[in-house]
């Protein structure tokens, strides 16, 4: 199998990542040196995927503290409170963004007491970034072990856009099932949503699965009842950006349909998230913020216009599936089953 992907790390000072914009065609690695620009990474989708943003996020904040001009540990920690403001406000699904800022500003608040220069505090929280990586990518193997076994025997997978190691630190949340049970020796063909508007499923999905080896199908979005009625998935696996408290959860756009045709077909649907999705501030899944993109990421194609001039467009860039249409949530400490609520609290508060 191919060596591991890794789609975003520290190095050299910088945060660095896969332009994902440029897939499958270009592997470009992009050199985030300043605060400014990991918030446009995260924006523009150069980067995108909840883990792989919280990730990003994390070693952002690690950035501004290296880079602050801060004399003190209190003015530090100031200008740490106004990053987490700006790379909050990039994109408002994904609950990981926001989790992983925290963490790198809890931490810093934490540590303030006991370190004596914004120098040292900044070397902490750059160890702080590269746990939140590291564990990321425990989360996304374990994640593999747990979700492996839930494919049926005919293992035929039906994903939508991408929640692989692109989407992560690398290995992935909704596809490390399969990549795990691939790695046993198991038969596995993934049926691959191409994901209008922004194609992470054909550009992405498809990319790191045939990098990987593993059997898969380019469909468009509109092909998944066919598939599903002519009895050709055994099951669906999904990741998330959010999962509130009753089990609802956040993710893109064209999942809940997927969710409601699965139902109607009798199918198993899956969500795989590591906890860091999950969101207990929130009750259910009315709440949850949804990103309105561009409307000329739908009205153009490859750079193409290819809707007519003056046509308007919608761009919610994800729905929510009701936990009731939900048959498991795949997590790093095990699979979540309905009741959701209790399993989740479980789980999540890691007992
Ligand atoms: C493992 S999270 C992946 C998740 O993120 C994607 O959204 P986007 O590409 O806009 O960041 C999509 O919802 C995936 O399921």
């Amino acid at each position: 199998m191919s060596e591991e992907l890794r789609t975003v790390w520290w190095e050299a000072d910088a945060v660095c990542l896969i332009d994902q914009l440029l897939l499958p065609h270009e592997q470009v690695v992009v050199r985030c040196t300043t605060p400014e620009l990991v918030a446009h990474a995260i924006k523009s989708m150069q980067v995108r995927g909840a883990p792989a943003i919280g990730c990003t996020a994390a070693y952002g904040m690690a950035l501004i503290a290296l880079q602050s001009q801060a004399e003190t540990v209190p003015a530090l920690l100031a200008d740490l409170e106004a990053g987490k403001v700006m790379l909050d406000s990039q994109r408002p699904t994904a609950v990981n963004l926001a989790w992983a800022t925290d963490r790198l500003l809890t931490k810093a608040r934490q540590l303030s007491a006991e370190v004596a220069t914004p120098q040292a505090l900044a070397a902490a929280l750059l160890d702080e970034g590269h746990a939140v990586l590291n564990e990321d990518l425990a989360m996304c193997h374990a994640i593999g072990d747990h979700g492996a076994p839930l494919i049926p025997a005919g293992g035929r997978v039906l994903t939508h856009c991408n929640a692989g190691g692109l989407a992560t630190a690398g290995y992935g949340t909704a596809l490390a099932p399969m990549r795990t049970a691939f790695a046993q020796g198991r038969n596995i063909h993934v049926w691959v949503d191409e994901t209008r508007p922004f194609l992470q499923g054909a550009r992405l999905t498809a990319w790191e699965l045939h990098q990987a080896g593993i059997s898969l199908t380019l469909i468009t979005d509109n092909m998944a009842g066919y598939m599903m009625k002519s009895g050709k998935v055994d099951c669906v696996i999904v990741g998330a950006d959010r999962i509130v408290a009753n089990g609802d959860t956040a993710n893109k756009i064209g999942t809940y349909s997927l969710a409601i045709l699965a139902r109607a077909h009798n199918i198993p649907f899956y969500i795989a998230a590591p906890t860091s999705t999950i969101d207990l501030t929130m009750e259910h899944g009315d709440l949850i913020p949804i990103e309105e993109r561009s409307e000329e990421e739908v009205t153009h194609l490859g750079g193409r216009m290819i809707a007519p001039v003056g046509v308007r467009a919608a761009h919610p860039a994800f729905d929510v599936t009701p936990a009731e249409l939900i048959t498991g949530i795949i997590t790093e400490r095990g699979v979540v089953t309905a009741p959701f609520a209790e399993g989740l609290r479980r789980v999540k508060e890691g007992a």
